[in-house]
């Protein structure tokens, strides 16, 4: 029996393992059978006709959607406004350094209406350039990227003062970046509020270059992405031609790009560079700290998590497949005393786990570590949960088939599969932010690794591709949080 558990969430992960047998074009892609259906906004117009009798009324103006998204922007940056200055709050303000770089949490009307002004300005901005525009120069928004990794890389940000302002002159003898080069590249960034020029030749933060000074973990993110996931993209289109079928972990486009094709996948080569791999590590850290993101997500059963309730009072046993250091499973053990745990993961990172891998021993003693490939036959049978977290994601099809199938001799009648990870929802469902991202997320996928993100349907099929014995079940706890 499979039981599936979906949340939104990123991570990637490595895998050394060999390539899968059979990578048939047919069974390894997800079928996305429709693009994002456009919506089409039709004027109301009245119908009923005046008897003769009547007056003939004035015909109402009809308003566009141009006017229309106008209005919601103003209804809904006013509502947010009312909020902020209620709570004795500043509204964003790029210019003021001090500005707070992110929005409290708000309550969730006046969350909604500032979601609304982000999809309202950008369709509204979409309607403005017109289509033909709008396609030109949406092509050129890497250039952002070039500037900010280029900035980025050389520490820029930091070289510059928080409270006061600084010459180009002078912060150009701060820094190895040529002169003319460091005043074009600002100068970009300045046109997305990063950085600003108060006056000419004299550079001074905004709150969002600020952040690029004190944020690490944005350091970290923008080096990530700037240096090892953008050459990757630019190499996407050369792996999509020498392999169309783009399941292999080694002919991504990363391979390509750091010319590693057919020779070892992306966490292989990081594992060679630890300055490299620290800073995914830390990029990803900076992702994946919000809600939703923490073990607390599918512990704790009061908010919506997954309940192990049954398998407690049964004694039953959990196994994390790919289960790092076994964090999860030391708050489900702290939570449930019956169940025992088994983490398994690579050789390598169950030698590096802390020992023991709590301080309380009532925990500890239940939750036991073990080297496995999950590519090679599952060592712990008759277990009543297998788990992956953020596993699935990482795989194209055909291996992520051969990890299901390599499970199956150990499972007993009734016992779970539980997956814990990203479901795509069908194109268009989302609000279009969310879309935005889950829909980039799946291309990085793409990029690095030659991966996917999956939708429902597309998980009911990888379980049937690898056994007809899979009863395929969606979890609860998903519902109730998208009922929130
Ligand atoms: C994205 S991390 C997820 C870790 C953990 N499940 C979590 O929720 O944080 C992927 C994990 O899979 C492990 N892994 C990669 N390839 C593996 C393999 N072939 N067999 C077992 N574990 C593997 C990695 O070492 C890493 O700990």
């Amino acid at each position: 029996m499979s039981k599936a558990k979906f949340r939104l969430s990123s991570l990637f992960h490595s895998s050394p393992s060999p390539s899968p047998d059979a990578e048939t074009k047919k069974q390894n892609r997800r079928s996305f059978s429709a693009l994002s259906s456009s919506r089409r906004h039709k004027d109301v117009e009245s119908n009923v006709v005046p008897s003769k009798s009547e007056p003939k009324p004035k015909p109402e103006p009809s308003t566009s959607r141009m006017i229309a998204l106008a209005q919601t922007i103003t209804k809904a940056t006013e509502k947010l406004e009312a909020h902020m200055t209620s709570q004795g709050l500043p509204m964003p303000d790029f210019d003021d350094v001090d500005s707070p770089a992110d929005f409290p949490t708000l309550p969730p009307d006046v969350q909604q209406s500032r979601q609304e002004i982000i999809h309202a300005t950008k369709e509204l901005g979409r309607l403005a350039h017109g289509p033909r525009e709008s396609v030109r120069w949406g092509v050129w928004e890497y250039l952002d990227t070039v500037a900010l990794t280029a900035l980025n890389h050389y520490g820029i940000a930091k070289l510059v003062p928080i409270d006061s302002t600084i010459t180009l002159t002078e912060l150009q003898t701060k820094t190895s970046l040529d002169p003319i080069n460091l005043a074009r590249l600002l100068r970009m960034a300045m046109t997305n509020g990063i950085f600003r020029e108060p006056s000419p030749d004299v550079i001074a933060h905004t709150a969002a270059s600020r952040v690029l000074a004190e944020d690490a973990n944005m350091q970290a993110w923008i080096g990530f992405n700037g240096e090892d996931i953008f050459p990757s993209a630019g190499h996407v289109l050369q792996a999509l031609q020498t392999y169309p079928e783009a399941t292999s972990l080694t002919q991504s486009g990363f391979q390509f790009a750091f010319n590693t094709v057919d020779k070892e996948p992306m966490f292989v080569t990081f594992g060679k560079d630890p300055a490299r791999a620290r800073r995914m590590g830390q990029s990803m850290a900076s992702l994946t700290g919000g809600e939703g993101y923490e073990p607390a997500f599918f512990v704790d059963v009061d908010k919506g998590g997954y309940d192990l309730s049954d398998l407690d009072a049964a004694g039953g046993t959990f196994v994390d497949v790919g289960g790092s250091h076994g964090f999860l499973c030391v708050d489900l053990a702290a939570r449930y005393k019956n169940l025992k745990f088994v983490v398994q993961d690579l050789p390598k990172t169950v030698d590096s786990a802390p020992k023991p891998l709590s301080a309380d021993p009532q925990v500890a003693e239940r939750i036991t570590l073990l080297a496995h490939d999950f590519f090679t036959e599952q060592p712990t049978k008759g277990a009543d949960v297998y788990f992956f977290r953020w596993i699935m994601h990482n795989y194209s099809t055909p291996y992520a088939v051969r990890i299901l199938k390599s499970l199956i001799p150990a499972l007993k009648p009734g016992a779970r599969v539980v997956i814990n990870d990203h479901c795509l929802r069908e194109a268009g469902q989302e609000n279009p932010w969310d879309e935005k991202v889950i829909r980039r997320m799946d291309v990085i996928m793409l990029t690095l690794l030659n991966a996917q993100e999956r939708t429902e349907r597309e998980f009911r099929e990888l379980f049937a591709a690898a056994s007809e014995g899979f009863v395929f079940k969606v979890s609860l706890m998903r519902k109730k949080r998208r009922e929130r």
